[in-house]
């Protein structure tokens, strides 16, 4: 047996295509910051104001030393030290007040923020959830988010403050002495260019470390929603070995940031300390000489001192710059990507029927008109498709499939494993679009009607029936209007002979557990039926509906699914005799094209393929059966 697989690696898409500073990159923020502008501009002051205060304090030492303490006046010691204590709490209160006015902005930008990625992800297409892998757009809306929230709150605010600070404690040590001054200038320059160096290196390994955060998130949430297989196959050691190995490479790009953060860290430390070392040198040769007065070295040197954390800090609020601008890059990839559109992208999609959709279509009415008109039914004309992701000149997954499914009638959709079945359903809610020609529904080419009622119109169940963390009722309502209720729900579990529910210990409100897994597969896919029949749809598509149920509850089922299909057009796709049965009619799937329709009987008189198909699962089951 292979290894289990690491997670789906982000495809080219889900990593940087080019770099932009990190500056533009920040920028892409403005539209979210705006709105808290003023309350983060007043914060900033507050800080620049407690930063400066501090820098009084060698300024009241000096007269402390050159004053009270030269002249050996208690009283004159006991008011200095009174003074240092009054400028220490007011610091104090100033940074923490600048503390609240950020508190709450920053976390309702960090919750838009996210909103609106979610809101994103929700209408982006399904061509876009194919490529992506889970794990990489988790990581953008938890981590990415966090560090933006964190740069608005810290970096953003004190690369500015301490700039300024460093900027006035220079000033007031140039005026106390200038030749001092330059000196403690001297490294401004190298530490300027490692400043420089360090940022475009550690922008490329930030990048590195969160992309490996999604590639390990998306192989954590692979091995829980996986856990059964993972049991069942005895794999949990190699999935711990592909954890291993992810999260040693993750280990190593947060190794090399760390040697990064410590490169630029003895920089900015001992660059400085030489020059304050060599500025107390030359002080004390001053003091000595006479020309520089004890307090204005002490003042000095104090001011150094104070400056000294606003210029270590200055690494650590690059690197966090750095990251915030890379989670800005990872946040803007995915909300850049185009949401799907009520309007059709193929330039090929309408055309192929020429004229005659030209007289069908109707994009303002076009629900309506489905809804009122009532002839026609589901119509596939020269429908071809090939999935966004493959190569332009790669054999289209269907091609020329031409198929009427009539008004009230039921139609079951067979083919061979991997002929095209669910993907040829998921056109008809425009899951996908169609690469040429068109899809109708009563008349109307679906790219005229409006998302939103081409999915009221048409309902959907798939082989694989999904459940939310959510209770039953809400988890079948899901698949009706908003003014659905109680009675609709009895007569949709009803239906999809669901009426275990009533039995579960909260009946319909019983909370079903991650995709639902706290019940069987029957029952998941009779909720998922109930779901898709719910809102007595026009329009049924039904994913071979009836796989994960037993011999009994399939007749059930049947006998229920009979009385809905009676008044509904519907294309199933299926595996079994049984479930063609419930067809007044089916369409073979073969090579990418319809190759035959009828009745079952006729089809395996008339089509060999057909038959075999049948007579391959009759078989099997006579096998199982025996
Ligand atoms: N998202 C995708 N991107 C690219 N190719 C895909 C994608 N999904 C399916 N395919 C390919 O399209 C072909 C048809 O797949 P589809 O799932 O529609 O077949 P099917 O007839 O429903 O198969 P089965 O009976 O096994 O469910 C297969 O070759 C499959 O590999």
């Amino acid at each position: 047996m292979p290894t289990t697989p690491a997670p789906a690696e982000g495809t080219d898409e889900t990593r940087p295509t080019r770099s932009r500073s990190a500056v533009r990159s920040l920028l892409r923020l403005w539209p979210y910051v705006k709105p808290v502008r003023g309350r983060l501009g007043v914060a900033a002051v507050v800080a620049v104001a407690a930063s400066c205060t501090g820098l009084v304090i060698p300024l009241v030492l000096k007269w402390i030393v050159d004053g009270p303490v030269a002249d050996r006046s208690t009283g004159g010691v006991w008011l200095g030290a009174l003074y240092l204590l009054l400028l220490g709490v007011a610091e104090a209160v100033l940074f923490g007040l600048r503390r609240w006015l950020v508190a709450r902005p920053l976390a309702g930008v960090e919750a838009a923020m996210r909103a609106d990625l979610y809101r994103h992800l929700q209408r982006l297409p399904i061509a876009f959830h194919d490529r992506w892998a889970s794990g990489q757009l988790l990581s953008r809306g938890t981590t990415d988010l966090m560090l933006l929230r964190m740069f608005l709150a810290f970096p953003l605010t004190f690369l500015l403050v301490n700039s300024v600070t460093i900027l006035v404690g220079v000033l007031i040590m140039l005026a106390q002495d200038w030749t001092l001054g330059l000196v403690l200038l001297a490294p401004a320059l190298p530490v300027m260019v490692v400043c420089w160096l360090f940022e475009k290196r550690y922008s490329r390994v930030a990048r590195q470390a969160q992309d490996q955060v999604g590639d390990l998130t998306t192989l954590v949430e692979e091995s829980v929603l996986g856990i059964r297989i993972i049991k069942g196959f005895g794999r949990h050691r190699s999935q711990a070995l592909a954890f291993r190995d992810l999260s040693r490479t993750l280990r190593g790009t947060e190794l090399a940031k760390a040697r990064l953060l410590a490169g630029i860290y003895a920089a900015i430390t001992t660059l400085p300390e030489l020059a304050v070392g060599a500025a107390l040198v030359l002080g004390t040769v001053q003091v000595a000489d006479g020309s520089l007065s004890a307090g204005t070295l002490v003042a000095f040197l104090s001011t150094a001192l104070a400056l000294r954390w606003p210029v270590e800090s200055i690494g650590f609020l690059l690197a966090m710059s750095q990251e915030a601008a890379t989670a800005t890059e990872r946040y803007f990839e995915v909300m850049d990507a185009a949401p799907e559109s009520d309007t059709a992208p193929v330039s090929g999609a309408v055309s192929a029927s020429g004229a005659a959709s030209a007289s069908v279509v109707a994009p303002t009415s076009g629900a309506g008109r489905a809804r009122d008109g009532g002839h026609g039914g589901l119509r596939f004309d020269g429908v071809r498709f090939r999935y966004p992701d493959a190569e332009s000149d790669s054999v289209p997954v269907l091609d020329g499939i031409d198929l009427h499914i009539r008004p009230g009638e039921t139609m079951a959709l067979v083919g061979g494993t991997g002929s095209g079945k669910t993907t040829l359903t998921a056109l008809v809610p425009r899951l996908h679009e169609v690469t040429a020609g068109r899809i109708t529904l009563d008349g109307v080419d679906i790219t005229a009607i409006p998302r939103e009622e081409l999915r009221a119109l048409v309902a959907v169940a798939f082989e694989e029936p999904t459940l939310f963390s959510a209770g039953v009722g809400e988890n079948v309502l899901m698949g009706a209007p908003d003014t659905a209720g109680e009675a609709d729900l009895a007569r949709a579990l009803a239906v999809a002979q669901a009426d275990f529910v009533h039995a579960l210990p909260h009946g319909t409100d019983t909370q079903v557990g991650e995709q639902g897994l706290s019940l069987s597969g029957g029952q998941r896919q009779r909720l998922a039926l109930a779901r898709a029949v719910v809102g007595t749809p026009r329009f049924l598509v039904l994913d071979d509906p009836l796989s994960a149920l037993d011999v009994h509850t399939e007749a059930l089922v049947e006998a229920a699914l009979r009385r809905v299909l009676a008044g509904t057009t519907a294309l199933v796709v299926a595996h079994r005799p049984s479930t063609v049965l419930l067809a007044d009619r089916v369409a073979l799937l073969s090579g990418g094209r319809i190759t035959a329709v009828g009745t079952h009987h006729e089809l395996l008189r008339t089509s060999a393929e057909y038959a075999w198909l049948m007579s391959g699962r009759t078989e099997t089951s006579e096998r199982e059966n025996r």
